[in-house]
């Protein structure tokens, strides 16, 4: 075996075949404790072939088998299978990159990374439907040639990683992924496509995008992946779905045992999403012993805060979420405000139709199933007499009118001003009236924009009578507007 085959010569073969999840983590555990790098062409393969077997070709007839000891049993791995799609994926990448037509052995170049992410690129399958599930390990790619946006990334990283380049890293944003390389990881280039129907510009570095302020590249504060990280980000990727409406049960625990094994080697730490997927599953199954999955989603934010410049929006969503479906609906407008004061940093271009989906899903199906369920009830503790609600919805409001100032697309139309009036007006005068809008202006000066309450939205009269005609609701949008003009940045305290 030669050296760059240490990977698997580390791995012992008695660990094989690997039939349940500690198998698994034990393999995931030693490779990641191990001197060198942990070897990300045999993971991706190994998980990949478990999700393969238990999501693509099930019977449905097929209960879950466990052992005597309730371990869901996995198809056993068997070596010899994991082994030659190992020397397949080191054959097609040193077979077709002559390594000597690259210069410097200790970092890769640009036209390096450009030929590894051509090779993947070129023995893909023509054309199939991209955004399919487990399309995104090395084992889709080796026995099916089929890659998502992802999967190619992370393919181009492990190719370079079995070349020997230890500088090439995966660079992830929240609806993205490019590689980082050279010294000090200074240099970014593209290597897969984004979106549909979109130019791939792959080669080119990203600094136009950073530029542009779209989401896609999360203003310059991407997650940028260490080996280890990398490995969280092949397990975050695995994709327990069955079908729309259900999951393998083995593979969604063997995504989770695996997070949080990598959770306790401190490699969850820089990368909020991968907490943010742990804390989804923990509020499915619970593990004994482990914090709340409300203290999860926290962790996440507060890492997004703490390394990304709070420049993610996904750890709020994620957070909002949660509180949504445990109707914790205060905490969910909390929550959502915090992802709108995001991504009023941003401005809207074309690549950032997820993250518009997102806002679109909050503002106009979640915030008015919520709106109507309170509506029936009449406890003085309802939300609809909080002014703090009310304060956490126009700074969710606010942030997405930001959002669109200065943007080269539109974000707002009417089909968002009807549910954002009808959501406003839900709130009696007396109601608003208790929130203080303060506008920090450019020198950091403090003045109290005009009261809430003084600014009577146009078309009513005591506050109490409802807004009516079309016009009524774009003389709010224009006062809204108005408002967010007046200051250069607002924030909504209620005072007690
Ligand atoms: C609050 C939500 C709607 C729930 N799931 C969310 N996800 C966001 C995307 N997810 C991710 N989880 C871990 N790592 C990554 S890297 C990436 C960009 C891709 F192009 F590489 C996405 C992503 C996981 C699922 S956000």
């Amino acid at each position: 075996l030669n050296c760059d085959m240490a990977g698997f010569r580390e791995v012992d073969r008695r660990q094989f075949p690997l039939q349940d999840i500690p198998a698994i983590v034990r393999l995931f555990k030693q490779q990641l404790e191990s001197v060198s790098e942990p070897d990300l062409a045999l993971l991706s393969i190994v998980v990949g072939a478990i999700e393969n077997s238990l999501t693509c070709n099930r019977t449905i007839t097929v209960q879950k088998e466990t052992d005597t000891f309730g371990e869901a049993k996995l198809p056993a791995i068997e070596y010899h299978i994991t082994e030659a799609l190992y020397t397949k994926f080191h054959a097609i990448i040193k077979g077709a990159v002559d390594l000597s037509q690259y210069g410097s052995k200790k970092f890769a170049s640009r036209e390096l990374i450009k030929k590894v992410s051509d090779v993947i690129w070129n023995s893909l399958t023509r054309s199939y439907y991209k955004d399919r599930a487990h399309l995104q390990s090395l084992y889709s790619y080796l026995t099916g040639n089929k890659l998502d946006c992802f999967g190619v990334a992370f393919a181009v990283v492990a190719g370079c990683q079995v070349l020997g380049f230890r500088d090439v890293h995966l660079a992830l944003s929240e609806d993205h992924a490019w590689v980082v390389f050279g010294e000090g990881g200074k240099e970014t280039a593209e290597v897969t496509w984004h979106g549909k129907g979109n130019e791939d510009k792959r080669g080119q570095p990203i600094g136009p995008g950073v530029v542009s302020k779209s989401w896609l590249y999360v203003n310059g504060c991407p997650v940028i992946c260490t080996r280890p990280m990398e490995v969280a980000a092949l397990v975050s990727a695995i994709n327990p779905s069955l079908n729309a409406t259900s999951e393998a049960m083995e593979v969604a625990l063997l995504q989770q045992e695996l997070l949080w094994l990598l959770y306790d080697l401190g490699h969850l730490s820089h990368y909020p999403m991968a907490i943010g997927n742990l804390s989804d599953l923990e509020e499915v199954s619970p593990s004994p012993g482990r914090p709340p999955c409300a203290a999860l989603f926290q962790e996440a934010a507060t890492s997004a805060r703490t390394y990304y410049r709070n420049q993610h929006v996904y750890p709020y969503t994620y957070q909002g979420g949660y509180f949504y479906r445990h109707k914790l609906y205060k905490e969910a407008f909390e929550s959502w405000a915090n992802a709108a004061d995001v991504i009023r940093l941003y401005n809207y271009s074309r690549d950032d139709e997820e993250i518009y989906k997102e806002f679109l899903e909050i503002a106009n199906e979640l915030i008015p199933h919520i709106m109507k369920v309170v509506s029936s009830g009449h406890s003085a503790r309802s939300i609809l007499k909080d002014p703090e609600c009310f304060a956490y919805l126009l700074r969710f409001y606010d942030g997405i009118c930001q959002w669109e100032e200065g943007s080269p697309t539109p974000v707002l139309h009417i089909g968002w001003a009807k549910p954002l009036v009808n959501t406003i007006s839900k709130f009696d005068a007396d109601v608003r009236a208790q929130v203080v809008i303060i506008c920090q202006n450019e020198d950091g000066t403090e003045s109290t924009g005009e009261n809430v309450s003084d600014t009577t939205v146009p078309g009513t009269t005591d506050g109490k009578s409802k807004l009516k005609s079309e016009d009524d609701v774009n003389a709010v949008i224009a006062a809204l507007d108005e408002a967010s003009d007046d200051c250069d940045k607002q924030k909504y305290l209620s005072n007690e």
